[in-house]
């Protein structure tokens, strides 16, 4: 069953296009990845879906409510954890849960998720004195405080350091062990592979594509990609391979991507020629390839006057 269903939204701040005729559905339990450039409409788009801004065309309904209409009472279904959740300094992280507790009528035990984020030991510490990563984790408890059937999480993990990001994607897999059906805005592609079962990729406020993260990947190239050093007289063999698509030599380095069983066919023809291969390494394509395959630019650059 879809649970979100969003049809021909448009968003624009004053002349600017940001977000222009999206469409897309979220499945019950899923996690949804938004993933885009920076500027590319992912914001607007989840800001809209939770009823934070008001599109100026199109169609959403979230678990069969419209986010505006029925603003008060998509507020028990729908957790959000915005981009930059500050609290005041001072105000202690059980407190914060215990404030936010008290806006729901069913409001789940804030002790009890406390514990499942890993804050059990911080719920007497200010705002102010909290990590990086301690924060996202209240935002994410602050998020399901309310026990939601659909929670938003926007840029969860900018700004955190590896160790950290890797606890909070511990922490999302928690959630959708929990039911919950996320939709997490990201434009760490390793994130968004990791952790989504679709994505759609927004490229200049447009869906460019939607898939699962193989999905995506397939269609890229689908290859893998194999690195090595051999003498010269290893070119010819490897042009000869029906299953190397493209070889490329630079001094004695060579990389030859493909796909099929393209490191037994490269394996067999060296070894048939008595060539033996140095600093051997086998990449596959990942989602960020994926992501400058499918827009032409990468995920990590930023939207510019062409929105
Ligand atoms: N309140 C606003 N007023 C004017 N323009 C805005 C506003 N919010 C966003 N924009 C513009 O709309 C476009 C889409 O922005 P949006 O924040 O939705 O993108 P995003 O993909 O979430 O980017 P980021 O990752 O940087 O947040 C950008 O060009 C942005 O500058």
């Amino acid at each position: 069953m879809d649970i979100i269903e969003i049809t021909g939204l448009r968003k624009a701040y004053g002349g600017r296009v940001a977000v222009d005729d999206v469409s897309f559905t979220v499945a019950e339990g899923e996690i949804f990845g938004v993933v885009g450039r920076n500027g590319a409409g992912k914001t607007t788009t989840v800001e809209c879906v939770s009823g934070l801004r008001v599109p100026d065309a199109g169609t959403i309904s979230v678990a069969g409510l419209d986010p505006r209409r029925d603003r008060a009472e998509l507020r028990h279904s729908l957790g959000v954890q915005l981009q930059d959740c500050t609290l005041p300094d001072k105000l202690k992280v059980g407190e914060a849960l215990d404030l936010y507790a008290s806006f729901y009528e069913h409001p789940a035990d804030w002790r009890k998720l406390l514990e499942e984020v890993g804050l059990g030991p911080k719920r007497d510490t200010a705002f102010a004195k909290l990590s990086g990563g301690q924060r996202q984790r209240l935002s994410i408890a602050l998020a399901l405080v309310g026990t939601p059937r659909v929670a938003i999480l926007d840029e969860l993990t900018t700004g955190l350091d590896p160790k950290s990001r890797r606890e909070t994607w511990e922490l999302i897999d928690l959630v959708r062990s929990r039911g919950v059906t996320i939709v997490l805005v990201t434009h760490f592609m390793e994130e968004a592979e990791r952790l989504c079962d679709r994505i759609a990729i927004l490229d200049g406020g447009r869906v460019a594509t939607i898939d699962t993260p193989e999905g995506l990947i397939a269609r890229a190239d689908g290859g893998q990609r194999l690195r090595f050093r051999a003498g010269p007289e290893a070119e010819a063999v490897l042009r000869a391979l029906p299953e190397a698509a493209g070889v490329t030599m630079v001094g004695d380095r060579f990389t030859v991507t493909g796909s099929g069983n393209l490191l037994l066919a490269v394996a067999s023809a060296l070894a048939a020629d008595d060539i033996v291969p140095r600093d051997f390494t086998m990449d596959r394509t990942t989602l960020d390839d994926a992501f400058l395959a499918l827009t032409g630019h990468a995920a990590d650059s930023t939207e510019t006057e062409e929105v």
